[in-house]
């Protein structure tokens, strides 16, 4: 079977093997791909790996070959995965790879907000230490963890694993799922509906996926709601926030900061309003990029290639679609 990856640069940048791969076709990696080159591309391939190139109903139509889809990524909002099934294409995603990874730049992105290391350090080479007149000095207030309430929106593996990281700073912690599963073994945890979580938590961290009915999420209304001075991190999906909403939160004081892995629009427009707005820590989605996270991914497609291969595909998003 001829396998295409479509965008496969940011998964092996040239640290890592596609061999776990190759073993199972006839292999293309592209680095990256664009416009009319996805179907010229993708059009001779049965299997489509793709990381971020966007695979819509037309663009499908288009592939008349196509039997199977493999997202390089947990979230698999890039593919019509509705218009797969209508053509009777399983998608799978790589569910669970990334976990640790995002669960710790989710709580850097929150050190990083309280604590300014990166800041400070900056201040000092630039001087500012030489020049104090005390032994130490800092910038803004310094804010600990410990008693704080963490408000998790999406209670799935990296949510779990963020609860349990703000749990072991001292946090209390809330979240907000649909269908509230079991609860974790936490000193203090609850399920709350997300207009409670909103209004009590001091730090509110988005996991969930970009679905059609979460768009803007959080919203100037949303944000209305929050307590003054809350943070909002958001290592999910970009367009969950509303980005100018955000920024006026961010410039009038009603937010006290936000710390972002991703943005509505990757790469981001120069003209980004939050390139400007105070305490706003931006990463340019990297949380999940650790090498072992990037093996695990790797390691798990290959493992979604072989099952479907085999006719029992597995991790497939649009199973109940098909
Ligand atoms: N910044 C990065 O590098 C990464 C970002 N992500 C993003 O984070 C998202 C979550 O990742 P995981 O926790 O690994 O996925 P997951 O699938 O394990 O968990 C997602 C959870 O969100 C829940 N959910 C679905 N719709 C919801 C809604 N409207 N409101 C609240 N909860 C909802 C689901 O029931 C599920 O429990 C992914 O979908 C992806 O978009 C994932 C990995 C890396
Ligand atoms: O792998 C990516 O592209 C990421 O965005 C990080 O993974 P995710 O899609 O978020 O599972």
């Amino acid at each position: 079977m001829r396998i295409t990856v479509l965008d496969g640069y940011t998964l092996n940048p040239g640290d890592l093997s596609w061999a776990e791969i190759e073993k199972l076709g006839e292999v293309t990696v592209h680095d990256r791909t664009h416009g009319q080159d996805i179907v010229k591309r993708g059009g001779q391939a049965q299997i489509l790996l793709t990381n971020k190139v966007r695979l819509t109903a037309e663009t499908l139509a288009m592939l008349p070959q196509l039997r199977f889809i493999s997202v390089l990524a947990t979230g698999y909002d890039v593919v019509d995965i509705a218009a797969a099934a209508a053509r009777g294409i399983p998608v799978s995603n790589a569910p669970g790879y990334g976990v640790e990874a995002v669960a710790q730049h989710t709580m850097a992105l929150l050190l990083e907000l309280c604590r300014k290391t990166a800041r400070h350090d900056t201040l000092v080479k630039q001087g500012a230490w030489s020049q104090a007149p005390d032994w130490c000095f800092w910038e803004g207030t310094q804010q600990q963890l410990t008693g704080k309430t963490m408000g998790i929106v999406g209670f799935g593996n990296s949510g779990r694993r963020v609860a349990v990281l703000a749990d072991a700073f001292g946090m209390d912690v809330i979240a907000y799922a649909p269908r509230p599963k079991e609860a974790p073994a936490l000193r203090n945890f609850r399920f709350a509906p997300l207009e409670e979580l909103t209004a009590q938590a001091d730090v509110i961290s988005l996991h969930c996926p970009l679905t059609a009915d979460n768009r803007h999420l959080i919203n100037a209304q949303r944000i209305a709601s929050m307590k003054d001075g809350a943070l909002l991190l958001n290592t999910a999906r970009g367009p969950l926030v509303d980005e100018t909403a955000l920024a006026q939160a961010l410039v009038s004081g009603k937010l006290g900061g936000a710390g972002l892995d991703v943005l509505e629009t990757e790469p981001p427009l120069p003209d980004n309003p939050l390139f400007r707005a105070p305490n706003c820590l931006i990463t340019p989605h990297i949380a999940w990029a650790t090498q072992t996270a990037r093996q695990s991914l790797m390691s798990i497609t290959a493992r979604n290639i072989e099952m479907f291969k085999h006719g029992t595909p597995q991790n497939v998003v649009n199973a109940h679609m098909l």
